[in-house]
């Protein structure tokens, strides 16, 4: 198909710069899908029309949108995708995993049923998590830490570039979540809710961290976390917490494809380098980050990607006309 549209191109009598923008713009609206190019649209209906959990993931639904896209979509529907103690070793496997996958370049993660995500499984939480082990308070302290460090853990192991696509709702631990990811979408009838302090308890799984990074007003995080109110997506979007809002959940796929598509068709050295080191500027002083981009890229420009793209570059074509091999 995108053969034809080229040569369809060519026989218009359009130039060079206008046949190649054309096809950037065309391969933008088209996935490949199960060996086909079909509208990014209708792969976001099959991506959002999972049938269950993919064994051996009990909450958990993972596909594969195109070779180097990974969909993973958090699937308890009937409980509101709320995070039980399965799900949170399931994350933390199911994120390795992609971690040391060469062919995933970038994942999409979506949540199954009515909403995103309601949070903490409160049940699970009760009964199993806050379950008091050891003799006395020091011990029962030294597992709790151990188990809140591991709840951490199971957010900030997501190494690969992660598009979230959140509609109906983000309840608690799904904005620790979200605010780990590094491009956030929503739908207009998406709202998001720092509940903790309703549950009475700090956030610890990462909002308190990560969320003042991400939003840059203190006062407004302040006001979030402090009375658990509900922020609805016009203010998400004007406050910076999501990129972008669609109309609902069918053009936000399509969308969040879309963007996942253009990170995972250009080089993952740049891709990955880019990452981990706007991970580490987050984290870090100007004049750190400035020495460990230095440090990282005395080894990284010496790829061959570099090469391909800036012949791309010169060329007047986008850096996705090139293959590069895996990492
Ligand atoms: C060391 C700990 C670190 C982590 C801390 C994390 C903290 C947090 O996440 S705090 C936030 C906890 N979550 C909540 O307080 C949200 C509770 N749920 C709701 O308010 C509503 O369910 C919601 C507004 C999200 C959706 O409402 P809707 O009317 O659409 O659904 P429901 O009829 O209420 O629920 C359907 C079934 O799902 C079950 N469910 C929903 N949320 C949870 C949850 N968080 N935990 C466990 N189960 C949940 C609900 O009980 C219904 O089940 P059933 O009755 O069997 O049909």
């Amino acid at each position: 198909m995108i053969v034809s549209v080229c040569s369809l191109a060519k026989r218009s009598g359009l130039c060079t710069v206008q046949r190649a923008m054309l096809a950037v713009v065309f391969r933008s609206a088209v996935t490949k899908y199960k060996g086909l190019w079909l509208p990014s649209q209708t792969v976001a209906r099959a991506m959002s029309s999972s049938g269950g959990a993919t064994p051996p993931y009990t909450t958990l639904a993972i596909s594969r949108p195109t070779e180097s896209i990974t969909h993973v979509e958090l699937h308890r529907p009937e409980k509101r995708n709320a995070m039980n103690s399965a799900f949170w070793s399931e994350m933390v496997t199911c994120f390795n995993e992609l971690s040391e996958d060469p062919e995933c370049r970038a994942v999409v993660v979506s949540g199954a049923g009515k909403l995103f995500t309601a949070g903490i499984d409160l049940m699970d939480m009760m009964n199993n998590v806050l379950q008091p082990e050891g003799d006395d308070t020091a011990r029962i302290s030294w597992g709790l830490k151990k188990k809140i460090r591991k709840f951490q853990e199971t957010f900030s192991v997501i190494e690969k570039p992660v598009v979230v696509a959140i509609h109906g709702a983000c309840v608690g631990a799904g904005v620790d979540m979200i605010t780990a990811c590094d491009i956030r979408l929503c739908t207009q009838d998406a709202w998001f809710q720092v509940k903790e302090v309703d549950i009475g308890l700090a956030a610890d799984v990462g909002t308190l961290q990560r969320l003042p990074k991400v939003i840059g007003s203190q006062s407004l995080v302040n006001e979030l976390a402090l009375t658990a109110r509900k922020m609805y997506a016009d203010e998400a979007k004007s406050s910076g917490l999501v990129s972008r809002v669609f109309a609902d959940k069918e053009a936000m796929m399509a969308g969040a494809l879309q963007i996942a598509g253009e990170i995972a068709g250009r080089s993952p050295v740049a891709v990955q380098g880019t990452k981990i080191n706007l991970i580490y500027a987050r984290n870090h002083s100007v004049a750190d980050g400035l020495d460990y981009i230095a440090t990282w890229n005395m080894s990284m420009l010496q790829t061959e990607d570099l090469m391909k793209s800036a012949q791309a570059a010169l060329e007047k074509k986008s850096p996705k006309t090139k293959t590069y091999s895996k990492l």
